[in-house]
């Protein structure tokens, strides 16, 4: 059984990827925070932006096979688009949920796989584009992929921890919070400085959507 938050068709905000459409499965629960807001303070992960607490969400819902969950999310495709399928998973963790056999029905579809993960559970083989967004005080133990995310400015984790780390690209991404200013403006400082590192906006927030 699948539990999804919500599904919904946008652009890729953030990363390398973005602009780029994409259909976003949002899966629910996270080892890293329980998503009340009661217990924020106390978790590892402390600054997440997202609701990712149960199945209520726009398209969300329970599904019993790889396949039904599949369905539904090509669903949401420009039919006759002539344009391969790209689902980006995210969550909360989405490596929670996401296996082999969910992997392979949707490469069975010609779908190309994205993940966001926070790298500290094993992920399936084959996936198509993995985007790790390592977060203080957890276990990292994926440390090779697409794109490595860093939220910027954390105080128990600094660039320098994960630059030698097995990415094609090195990304600092504002924390948003009502901080956001000083965080952006730290993050120009530190891509200036150390050109490794390129800056990556949450775009669909600029922009207003999803
Ligand atoms: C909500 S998380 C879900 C995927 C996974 N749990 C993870 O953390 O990578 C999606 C992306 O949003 C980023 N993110 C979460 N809260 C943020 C915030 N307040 N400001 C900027 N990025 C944030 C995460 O670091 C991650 O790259
Ligand atoms: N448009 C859009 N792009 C995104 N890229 C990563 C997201 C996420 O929450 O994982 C996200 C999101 O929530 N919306
Ligand atoms: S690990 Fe990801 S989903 Fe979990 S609380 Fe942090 S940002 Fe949110
Ligand atoms: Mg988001």
């Amino acid at each position: 059984m699948y539990s999804v938050k919500e599904v919904f068709y946008s652009l890729q905000g953030e990363g390398a990827q973005s602009g780029r459409p994409a259909i976003f499965c949002r899966f629910s629960g996270c080892n890293l925070w329980s998503g009340r807001e009661q217990d924020r303070a106390s978790s590892v992960c402390r600054f997440c932006d997202t609701d990712f607490i149960g199945t209520d969400g726009q398209n969300g819902g329970k599904f019993a096979s790889p396949e039904a969950l599949v369905a539904h999310l090509l669903s949401l495709w420009p039919s006759n688009s002539g344009v391969s399928p790209y689902v980006i998973c995210t969550g909360g963790e989405p490596a929670l949920q996401l296996d082999q056999a969910l992997v392979d029905a949707l490469h069975a579809q010609g779908v190309e796989i994205a993940i966001e993960t926070n790298g500290t559970r094993p992920l399936p083989k084959g996936l198509d584009w993995i985007c790790v967004s390592p977060k203080a005080d957890s276990d990292v133990i994926i440390q090779q992929g697409d794109e490595l995310k860093l939220v910027y400015p954390q105080v128990e984790i600094q660039p320098e921890q994960c630059q030698h780390w097995s990415f094609k690209h090195f990304y600092l991404q504002p924390m948003d919070s009502p901080e956001r200013q000083a965080h952006l403006q730290a993050c120009l400082d530190y891509c200036l400085t150390h050109p490794q590192w390129k800056l990556s906006l949450q775009t669909h927030k600029i922009l207003g959507i999803d």
